[in-house]
């Protein structure tokens, strides 16, 4: 049997010119694909068949890097006046983010290093060691490293002014503790923090908003070293022990990374329980 409001729904929508209702903003000015499809420039001439894969994935990485900076920087204001709830909603959807970081790397993984050699020489002395939005994720969310700048000479004017930026303002780990010092806690020493934290983690039904936003903060924390230990596999599958472009030791220079932590102190906490 036909239904007949099904004709009508078919019949409106051709009526309606869908998607032309007399509005100018289409789907490719909306998105300005025309400029973001026509960024993806090889290198290698005749390009090498790969070398699209690897321009996409890493532009792919910049767009959620910039998302995810964009959720932390409101987490981060939110938390300076003293709210919890938004906080850990937009650090819950940094994790979203990170757990799709950590498995679009089975897309890169499907290149053979033979195939990647094929581009590599016109890569160097570009490397990942120079995102600054990586960085400014990293400083951003607790781990501030002033050193950065000086090691790493070729960035940009706006580059150098954002990463300044982001050293001078607080990080989500210096606003989380002016919400707890709102909130009554102590923070001023280590002994302090941990003392607020273990209060916290023995009354969960009274600080629960407190505890909860910690935990989300270790899995974001957590969720930055996989990548960094799913990043280094990804090095040494395609180059082994070689030294890398950016001119580190490769291999040897992104594991030391692996045990970098944004929030030692909530790791430290497990130990005190
Ligand atoms: C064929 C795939 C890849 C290889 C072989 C590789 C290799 C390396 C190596 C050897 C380094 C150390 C710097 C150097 O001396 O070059 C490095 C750093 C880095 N790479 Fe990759 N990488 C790959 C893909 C990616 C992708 C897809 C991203 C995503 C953005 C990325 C982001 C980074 C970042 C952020 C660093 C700096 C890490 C730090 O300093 O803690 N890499 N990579
Ligand atoms: N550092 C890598 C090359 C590489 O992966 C790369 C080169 C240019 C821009 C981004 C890169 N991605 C991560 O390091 C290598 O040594 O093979």
């Amino acid at each position: 049997m036909t239904n007949p409001s099904a004709g009508n729904v078919a019949g409106n929508w051709q009526d309606a010119h869908f998607g032309e209702q007399g509005g100018r903003l289409t789907y490719g000015d909306y998105l300005q694909l025309s400029g973001l499809l026509d960024a993806q420039v090889p290198e290698s001439d005749p390009a090498a068949h790969d070398e699209l894969l690897f321009i996409t994935i890493h532009q792919v990485y910049e767009l959620w890097f910039k998302l995810i900076l964009h959720e932390l920087t409101d987490a981060r204001d939110r938390l300076l006046v003293g709210e919890t709830y938004l906080p850990r909603v937009r650090l819950e959807r940094c994790l979203a983010i990170q757990r799709v970081l950590v498995g679009q790397v089975d897309v890169i993984d499907t290149m053979t290093p033979q195939d990647f050699l094929r581009f590599r020489n016109k890569l160097s002395p570009a490397s990942g060691f120079q995102s600054a939005q990586f960085r400014e994720i990293e400083f951003l969310s607790g781990l501030k490293d002033p050193t950065y700048l000086q090691r790493f000479r070729g960035l940009s004017d706006l580059e150098t002014s954002r990463l300044t930026r982001r050293l001078d303002e607080p990080s989500v780990w210096e606003a989380f503790l002016v919400t707890l010092e709102k909130a009554g806690f102590a923070v001023a020493s280590q002994e302090d923090r941990i003392a607020s934290l273990l209060t916290i983690s023995r009354d969960r039904e009274h600080y629960g908003p407190f505890w909860d936003l910690a935990e989300t903060m270790v899995a974001h924390d957590q969720a930055w070293s996989l990548w960094r230990a799913r990043h280094v596999l990804m090095a040494e599958r395609q180059i082994g022990t070689k030294a890398g472009t950016g001119g580190s030791a490769g291999g040897a220079y992104l594991r030391s990374r692996v045990e970098l932590r944004f929030y030692p102190e909530l790791w430290e906490l497990r130990s005190h329980m």
